[in-house]
């Protein structure tokens, strides 16, 4: 899936089995108006798209990427080796270790080549896409407008939060 304007986002993910999780980071940034392309890429499956796609991804004018995996999730820091973009990785749920191992493997990355890394979930495959945009806003005014105002709704719908007592 791919958007009409140039993206400065783009969203991989390992298996289009971690798209429930990873449709979240894409709502967001459509929210935003922020132009992105998704894409299946998996360092496991198809490492030498998945190089081309991190080697490539700064000349196409990418300035972050948000990469989600579960399991031994090696997806995001392989980008991050090969590319100075912000990587942003997404820890998807697995099956049998509920995502612990996705985010340890996404998370524990040598020093020298960070990845920023998110929650289990869809949590943090929105909170990704709220970084990217906020990467972003740093030189678009608009952009940071919109964030504040996003920000503005949030609070408010926690202060007119209601409880059964
Ligand atoms: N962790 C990775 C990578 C990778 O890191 O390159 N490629 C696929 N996967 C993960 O394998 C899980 C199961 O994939 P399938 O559902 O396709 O079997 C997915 O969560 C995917 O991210």
């Amino acid at each position: 899936m791919t958007e009409q304007a140039k993206p400065l986002v783009g969203v991989i993910m390992g298996s289009s089995s971690d798209w429930d999780v990873m449709q979240h980071a894409v709502a967001i940034l459509k929210q935003f108006g922020v132009p992105f392309e998704a894409s299946v890429i998996s360092a496991h499956r198809m490492p030498d798209e998945m190089f081309t796609y991190a080697e490539t991804a700064r000349a196409r004018g990418l300035r972050a990427i948000i990469a989600g995996a579960g399991g031994a999730a090696h997806l995001p820091g392989m980008v991050a080796a090969k590319t100075i973009v912000p990587v942003l990785g997404v820890p998807v749920p697995s099956k049998y270790l509920r995502g612990e191992d996705s985010l340890l493997s996404i998370v524990q990355m040598p020093k020298g080549v960070p990845v920023a890394t998110f929650a289990i979930g869809e949590a943090g495959a929105a909170n990704a896409a709220l970084t990217a945009v906020a990467l972003l806003a740093a030189n678009d005014e608009d952009l940071a407008q919109r964030l504040v105002a996003f920000r503005t709704e949030q609070t408010a719908a926690a202060q007119a939060m209601t409880l059964p007592v």
